[in-house]
Formats: structure tokens, C-alpha cells, sequence
């Protein structure tokens, strides 16, 4: 299988290169040459990408994609309150073919968005797997693991399943991590536990921190510590490669404390806001040499997944919170939504950029558009012009899953028919 994407704008997100008219050739799973030029061959999909622009696919950096069934259904609560007396039990009553039908709701949200690979923290893992396997998305699954009680080591026993299970599956699209959910959730000692068997296993982690005042008087009170000290005190920043979601209430300690970390944190800018967080310190970590993604955390607090919203407020919010324009410019955003979201999932090597050797998980983004003319700066539309609904076309490891809006792997009626009969169950018992 091989395509030709003729005569478009690319933006290739690589060091400080500018935007250029040309051609990309896909071999397989793989970006095989970019040029001015490319001669067709005969075994070849032609797409015309006139008035269009190519650039990597976005990287959902977290995300909890099942959540998508209860979007809408608790808003406006304080996190502790929306975490414990609604999503516990809401998903304490989705079954396994539940979770496998939300996630696949999150996946063509994803897909038609311009999201070409996500991590995702959730439960019944190897269903999620299922869904990612078939839609033909690219993932980083995490079985989230909450120890408040003896459980006889069931969660444990999942994550390490899934790990064992799914690692490198779906031609490698599928890879895994281990997630204890977050400070305020996993004790000192499973914490430790989790954090040896990911060294072991060399299994990056995926973990919540810092995301609320709340959470910093809780692991204040229980520990007298700071949630970053806390999971530095658990040796994770040293050992292993981490992932961790939202970083909100950082203090200038805490920043240096995550300096040379593996990994990064994940801003999922939209959720904060949504919740009453606050805003994290994104410019000072990138100062500091940490690396920051984005991602939109799950639909059940963020009530969107659309990468090209959470990159608007994302420099809306940096630029509110110093009083200056200046602050978290358009290259750098997009920078972030790529190959930042890529560092933090482990495939820097694989995606967030366009270059040969380089996966083929790239976008088309359709700029006949009245809100996208003229084109005096293409990285300033991207960041602050561009929607979700303007992706034409979504490629993952070499394969369409959307042509010209249309989801190729995914039927829609279907799907709608499956959420809102599932949605409606949960939901009744909560
Ligand atoms: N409840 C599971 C853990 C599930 S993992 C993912 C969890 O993260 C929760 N979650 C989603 N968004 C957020 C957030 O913003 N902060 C904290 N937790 C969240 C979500 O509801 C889900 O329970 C257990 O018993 O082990
Ligand atoms: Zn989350």
C-alpha cells in the first residue's frame, strides 16, 4: 500500500523548518520521502492536497477515552465531588462491552479532530485495546490503578496483564505503561511497588499529579509534603520514564525537582479551566528543560477532545497569566501538541514530526475556508484559527481512518445507536 499526497502545504514541525509547497510519499506504515516534486508510481493512491496544509497528527497526551459516554452528565461539581460521588460510580456500572463502545466513541471524536495517537488511563484495558486495534488509532493504554483498599491485588494483576498482552501489538501501534492514578490515591507502598516494576519491566508511568489546591492540602496533611515531593519521594523521577497529567500547582521547588525527569508533564489546559484548577506553569517547566505535551483528559470533565481547542487556550492561558502576548507563541504550542506529546509517550523516534523513517500519522487540514484565508502565517492559523471540523483527512501508521470527513473504519449510525442505549443505563443507577 502506498500514497502520494501531491502538491500541499507541509509543515513538518522539524527544527525551526518553515512551511513548503510540495510532495509526501507513504510506503506501508511509513513517510518514505519528502520533496519539492515526487514521479507517481503506478501502485499509488493519489491524494491531491492543493489548499490543503500536511503536518504530523496531534498527540493526545491524557485521556481517559470511555469517559466520552459521560460527557455532559455531571458537570459543574468540584473535582473531589465529580470524581467521587459521579464518575466512581457511574463507571462502576460500565461493563466491559461499555467501555469498549465509549472508548470507541472517544477514537472517532479523536480521528476526526486530527488526533493520530493518545494515552489513555482507564479500566478494562484489554477492550480499549480492542477498539484502538480496529479503528487503526495509535495508543499508550494504562489500566489506572486507585489502591484505597485491599483488593487482593486485582488491579495490579490487570496492569500487568494488559502490559503483557498488548505491548507492541496492532503492527506496534498499541504500546503501555503502568498507572497509578495519583498522589492522593496510591499510599507509599504500592506506589514503590508500581515504580520497581516499571524499572524492571522498563514500562514507562502515567500518573495524575498536582492537579488540584485540594490535592495539595490533602497530601499536605497526610504527608507533609508536596504532591511532586511525594511521588520523587516513591524514586520514580530517577528510575523510570513518567508521565504525569496536569502539574498545576507546581512551586518553583517542585519545577526543579522534576529538571532531567524522563518524560514530561502533560497540560490538558480546557479540563483546568473547566474545573476551576488554575494554570500551570507552563513556561516555567519549558524553561526549565522539562518537557510539556497536551492532552484533553477525558471527555467527562473537558467535554471535548479536540486537540485544536486545548492549543488555543493553551497560549490564551500563558499569555492571561503573565499579561503578555509574547508568552507561549504559536510554533511553540504546536510544538508541544506533536513532538512534545510524542517525548511524553515514548515515541519521539516514531511520530510528531513528517520526515522519512518517520510513521505516517499526518493530517490534512482543509484551508478553503473563510476563517482560514488569507495565509500570511500558517503556524498562527494552526494555533489560533484552526478547529477540529477542519481535518479532511487523518492517516495513522500509513492507513486513512478519515477521507474528506468520512471515517473509513468506524461506522457512525452504529456507534450513536450503541452510546446513547449504554450512556442512558449507567447513567439511571447513579
Ligand atoms: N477507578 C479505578 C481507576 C480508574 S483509572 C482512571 C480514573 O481517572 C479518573 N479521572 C478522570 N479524570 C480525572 C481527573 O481529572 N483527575 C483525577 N482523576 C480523573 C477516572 O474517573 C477514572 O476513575 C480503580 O478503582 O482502580
Ligand atoms: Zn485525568
Amino acid at each position: 500500500m502506498s500514497i502520494l499526497i501531491q502538491q500541499t502545504t507541509i509543515l513538518t514541525m522539524q527544527e525551526a523548518e518553515a512551511p513548503f509547497t510540495g510532495d509526501i510519499r507513504i510506503e506501508g506504515s511509513q513517510i518514505v520521502q519528502i520533496a519539492s516534486h515526487i514521479m507517481p508510481q503506478p501502485e499509488d493512491e493519489v491524494i491531491d492536497g492543493r489548499n490543503k496544509l500536511a503536518m504530523p497528527g496531534l498527540v493526545n497526551a491524557h485521556q481517559h477515552s470511555p469517559m466520552s459516554l459521560l460527557r455532559g452528565f455531571s458537570d459543574d461539581l468540584k473535582l473531589m465531588d465529580w470524581l467521587e460521588r459521579k464518575m466512581l460510580p457511574a463507571e462502576a456500572r460500565m461493563t466491559p462491552e461499555d467501555i469498549y463502545w465509549g472508548a470507541k466513541l472517544g477514537i472517532a471524536e479523536m480521528i476526526r479532530s486530527g488526533t493520530t495517537a493518545f494515552a489513555d488511563m482507564y479500566i478494562h484495558m484489554n477492550e480499549i485495546a480492542e477498539a484502538v486495534t480496529e479503528t487503526g488509532i495509535r495508543a499508550s493504554l494504562t489500566r489506572g490503578m486507585v489502591f484505597m483498599e485491599d483488593d487482593g491485588g486485582r488491579r495490579l494483576q490487570e496492569a500487568i496483564d494488559l502490559v503483557q498482552r498488548w505491548s507492541g501489538k496492532a503492527n506496534g501501534r498499541i504500546t503501555t505503561m503502568y498507572g497509578p492514578h495519583s498522589p492522593y490515591t496510591c499510599p507509599m507502598e504500592p506506589l514503590r511497588e508500581v515504580v520497581a516494576m516499571a524499572v524492571q519491566d522498563e514500562i514507562p508511568l502515567h500518573i495524575h499529579l498536582a492537579e488540584t489546591k485540594e490535592e495539595v492540602e490533602k497530601i499536605r496533611s497526610r504527608y507533609d509534603m508536596t504532591p511532586t515531593e511525594y511521588l520523587e519521594e516513591s524514586g520514580m523521577f530517577e528510575r523510570a520514564h513518567v508521565l504525569l497529567a496536569h502539574g498545576v500547582h507546581l512551586n518553583p521547588q517542585d519545577i526543579s525537582r522534576l529538571k532531567g525527569m524522563r518524560g514530561g508533564v502533560a497540560h490538558n489546559p480546557v479540563s483546568n479551566l473547566k474545573l476551576g484548577c488554575g494554570i500551570a506553569p507552563v513556561e516555567a517547566m519549558i524553561f526549565e528543560g522539562i518537557t510539556v505535551g497536551i492532552g484533553t483528559d477525558g471527555a467527562g470533565s473537558a467535554t471535548t477532545l479536540d486537540m485544536f481547542e486545548e492549543i488555543k487556550v493553551a497560549c490564551w492561558l500563558q499569555k492571561l497569566d503573565y499579561g503578555d502576548p509574547t508568552r507561549l507563541p504559536a510554533r511553540q504550542v504546536l510544538d508541544m501538541a506533536t513532538r512534545g506529546s510524542a517525548k511524553l509517550l515514548s515515541l519521539q523516534n516514531e511520530v510528531g514530526m513528517l520526515a522519512p523513517g518517520y510513521k505516517a500519522d499526518l493530517i490534512l487540514i482543509d484551508l478553503a475556508k473563510p476563517h482560514l484565508q488569507p495565509i500570511h502565517n500558517v503556524e498562527s492559523l494552526l494555533a489560533y484559527s484552526v478547529n477540529g471540523a477542519d481535518v479532511h483527512t487523518t492517516i495513522v501508521d500509513g492507513q486513512i481512518l478519515m477521507q474528506d470527513r468520512k471515517l473509513l473504519t468506524i461506522d457512525e449510525d452504529e456507534l450513536y445507536r450503541e452510546v446513547n442505549t449504554r450512556a442512558k443505563r449507567i447513567v439511571e443507577g447513579v
